[in-house]
């Protein structure tokens, strides 16, 4: 019998408006989608199409026009700001195409830092998992400017991921990356989610970044239009060769 989870997380009905008169700009368009705990969802669509909009209002970072989204079973427009903050910092892990490192801090004060920030103790036995998993072992004492991209942004998922968070949203994580680092980083979070249960929503424009997740979801002009189980690169881009006419050239 499989028993019916709440999911991590859950867009219902989501719109998002920018500007007004001539210049309105509707990003998202009631948009409902649920995200599996311990699932690992890509969202894809033509540049434009709404993918940042949706994972910054999925993330508590921007506010939908209407509709509601939960975290867990914390829907975040009821919560007032510093209850909002507190959500993201002790409840959600972010990585950033731009890694978004403290450049004075080491790698391993880098990882730490939000637990540090939200002044908990972290759980050696779970950051040591983690730090062992992105194999920087012999980097921690590094400041970011010693590391290669790649290993900054495994450097990065570490600290998404050291506060053991409900769902880890990552923007681009591999824009910036070549591809032997584009397969560690994207190796490393497919690991969180098989060997660890994490959650993972990632905003990719690479078919191959995307085929490292369980399920794709495909946006355009701030719909969902389309939706890939078991996704292989081949079938997002036939997918995004069918929604978006730049892709089919
Ligand atoms: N702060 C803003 N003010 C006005 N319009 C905005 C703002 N942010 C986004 N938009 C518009 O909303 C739409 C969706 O933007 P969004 O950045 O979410 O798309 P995207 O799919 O992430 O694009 P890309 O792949 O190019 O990053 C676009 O038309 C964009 O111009």
């Amino acid at each position: 019998m499989t028993v019916e989870q709440t999911p991590a997380v859950r867009a219902i009905g989501v719109t998002k408006r920018y500007g007004v008169g001539q210049t309105q700009v509707d990003a998202l368009v009631e948009l409902t989608a649920d995200f599996g705990k311990g699932r690992f969802t890509a969202i894809m669509g033509p540049s434009g199409s709404g993918k940042s909009t949706l994972l910054h209002c999925l993330a508590g970072l921007d506010q939908p026009t209407a509709g509601q989204v939960w975290v867990g079973d914390v829907e975040l427009s009821r919560l007032p700001e510093k209850q909002l903050t507190h959500l993201r910092r002790d409840r959600i892990g972010f990585v950033f195409q731009a890694f978004n490192l403290v450049p004075t801090l080491t790698a391993y004060e880098n990882i730490t830092l939000p637990l540090d920030l939200a002044g908990r103790t972290p759980d050696r036995e779970w950051l040591r998992t983690v730090i062992d998993t992105i194999g920087l072992t012999d980097r921690l004492k590094h400041k970011p400017s010693e590391l290669s991209g790649g290993q900054q942004q495994r450097v990065a998922c570490a600290r998404a991921l050291a506060s053991r968070p409900e769902v880890v949203f990552a923007d681009e994580p591999t824009g910036n990356l070549d591809s032997q680092s584009s397969a560690d980083v994207l190796g490393f979070l497919h690991r969180s989610v098989r060997e660890f249960g994490q959650t993972v929503v990632m905003v990719t424009h690479d078919p191959t970044a995307a085929s490292y997740a369980d399920r794709v979801l495909f946006l355009a002009d701030g719909r969902l239009r389309s939706e890939l189980l078991d996704p292989t690169a081949e079938t997002v881009l036939d997918t995004m060769k069918s929604l978006d006419p730049a892709v089919a050239g």
